[in-house]
C-alpha cells in the first residue's frame, strides 16, 4: 500500500539530512513540507519564534503534547543543554515509530523521552514515573480541543507551577478559542500573542506565549 505521509518525511530525512546534526534535519523536513508536500510541523517561521521562546526560558525540563514526526522535538532538544530534557507525548503508534527514528537520526535521543499514550492518561504519572517536579516550558501542538481540559489538569497535578510557559500552536489557524480565552482572560497567567503565518503557508496563524503567576 502506498506509504504515509510521516513515512515520507522520514525518507527525506534520511535522504537529505546527515546522521548525528539536527539542523540538516530540520532543513531537510521543512524543504520537503515547502516544495513537495504541506505537513503540520510548527515549521520554520514560527518555529524560530519557538526556538526564542526556548532560549528565553532556558528549560531544563520541557513538556511536549503532540509528537507527529518530532520536528518541533528536534527543533526543542537541540537547544537544551546537557541534563535538560523534553519529554514528548504522541498516541498515534505509527507517528510513534517515524519521530523515534527522526529524534535519533538528529542526535538527540539522549535529551528526549517519547512516551506513546493519551495526554489525559499520561499527565497524572508524570511526577511519579518521570520524577518532575514541574514543568519549565509546555509546547503544546496536539488536538486543538485538548488544550484547554489538558491545561487544567497539568494545573491540578501541580506540573503548572509559578514561572512555567506555556506556548501553544495554532492559536488562529486552526484555532484554540476556548484556550486563548481562558489563558488571556485569567488572572494568573500573563500571555502574548506572536503574530505569524501558518507553516508553509500566507495564511496567519501565531503563537500564544501565557506565563503562569502562581496562586
Ligand atoms: C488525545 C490527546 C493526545 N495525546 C497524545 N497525542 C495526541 C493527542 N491528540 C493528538 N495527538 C497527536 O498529536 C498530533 C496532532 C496534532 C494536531 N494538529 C493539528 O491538527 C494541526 C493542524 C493544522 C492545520 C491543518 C489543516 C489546515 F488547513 C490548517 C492547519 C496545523 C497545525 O500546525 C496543527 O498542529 C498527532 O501526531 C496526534 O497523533
Ligand atoms: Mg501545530
Amino acid at each position: 500500500t502506498r506509504t504515509s505521509r510521516p513515512q515520507r518525511i522520514l525518507k527525506a530525512v534520511q535522504r537529505k539530512a546527515t546522521v548525528g546534526d539536527p539542523q540538516s534535519v530540520i532543513t531537510a523536513i521543512d524543504h520537503f513540507c515547502r516544495h513537495r508536500e504541506w505537513a503540520m510541523n510548527v515549521g520554520d517561521e514560527k518555529g524560530s519564534i519557538l526556538d526564542s521562546v526556548v532560549n528565553e526560558v532556558s528549560p531544563v525540563t520541557v513538556l511536549e503534547l503532540g509528537t507527529y514526526c518530532g520536528y518541533s522535538t528536534v527543533r526543542i532538544a537541540r537547544l537544551l543543554p546537557p541534563g535538560a530534557c523534553v519529554i514528548t507525548l504522541e498516541f498515534n503508534p505509527d507517528y510513534a515509530a517515524i519521530a523515534r527514528q527522526v529524534i535519533k537520526w538528529s542526535g538527540l535521543e539522549d535529551k528526549v523521552q517519547l512516551v506513546e499514550g493519551a495526554s489525559g492518561d499520561c499527565i497524572p504519572w508524570m511526577k511519579e514515573h518521570f520524577g518532575v517536579q514541574a514543568f519549565d516550558l509546555v509546547f503544546l501542538d496536539h488536538w486543538k480541543e485538548r488544550y484547554l481540559p489538558d491545561t487544567k489538569l497539568l494545573e491540578e497535578c501541580g506540573l503548572i507551577q509559578k514561572g512555567t510557559v506555556l506556548l501553544a500552536d495554532n492559536v488562529i489557524c486552526p484555532g484554540t478559542p476556548d484556550y486563548l480565552e481562558y489563558v488571556r482572560n485569567s488572572p494568573r497567567y500573563n500571555s502574548h500573542y506572536y503574530r505569524s503565518h501558518l507553516e508553509y503557508t500566507k495564511a496567519e496563524d501565531g503563537l500564544e506565549k501565557s506565563v503562569f503567576l502562581g496562586y
